[in-house]
């Protein structure tokens, strides 16, 4: 499942990541990646020794984890320091797939929250691969996408002005992306039937079944 999720990032945490990432040093992206990934990428990254990085990290990291949706569609077990790119005209990101496993965690689900306004840059779109086609994600700032780390998907050359992006990975308790997928469908039903019938017992039949499936299903 791809889920958008709007508002991760307020108009005050945009502009102190935005201020931030004018004064940061920047390395060839080339140096985070894998040895096939790295023959498609142009980009650059904030480089991993800046002292200003891990306070950004700590904020995109917290900023999804306060978010409702984010905990409800990837079920966090941890969340990455996420990268900080940018691109300028003529940069991109080919067709990969991202590694299975990083720092030693295993990854399920990519995030990339897009930090630039999309009319702030012609082209760069995030382009995610499923057997349905293509799904071209360019969102307004401060919103996220979130899609299975199984999936190919690459970042189209970006024609003109600036993307700045902050992208990470999430060990989910749930390793399987249907099975997460079917613990969100029945939480959302779970929500709406509460606003309009308030708890009944029926609903306490839900509670149950999607407690139970998530301790089925969830590996702490
Ligand atoms: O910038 C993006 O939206 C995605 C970048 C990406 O695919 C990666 O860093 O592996
Ligand atoms: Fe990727």
């Amino acid at each position: 499942m791809m889920i958008m999720i709007a508002n991760v990032l307020d108009a005050d945490n945009l502009q102190w990541l935005r201020d931030n990432m004018r004064k940061t040093r920047y390395v060839d992206g080339r140096r985070t990646t894998g040895r096939e990934a790295r023959t498609v990428k142009r980009n650059e990254q904030v480089d991993r020794s800046d002292p200003l990085l891990a306070e950004m990290q700590d904020l995109v990291v917290d900023r999804l984890l306060d978010n409702a949706l984010f905990r409800m569609a990837t079920r966090p077990h941890v969340v990455r320091p996420p990268l900080f790119s940018r691109y300028d005209a003529g940069m991109a990101y080919g067709s990969h797939v991202d590694d299975a496993i990083m720092g030693g965690m295993r990854t399920d689900v990519s995030v990339t929250v897009f930090l630039s306004e999309p009319e702030d840059y012609d082209g760069g779109e995030l382009v995610i691969e499923s057997a349905a086609g293509e799904q071209d994600v360019k969102l307004p700032a401060g919103s996220a996408v979130c899609y299975p780390t199984t999936s190919l998907h690459r970042v189209a050359p970006v024609v003109s002005g600036e993307r700045l992006a902050a992208v990470t990975w999430v060990r989910s308790l749930v390793r399987d992306a249907d099975a997460r997928e079917l613990l969100f469908d029945l939480e959302t039903a779970r929500h709406a039937l509460f606003e309009r019938l308030g708890k009944t017992p029926e609903l306490d039949l839900l509670a149950k079944t999607q407690s139970n499936l998530l301790r089925r299903w969830a590996e702490d």
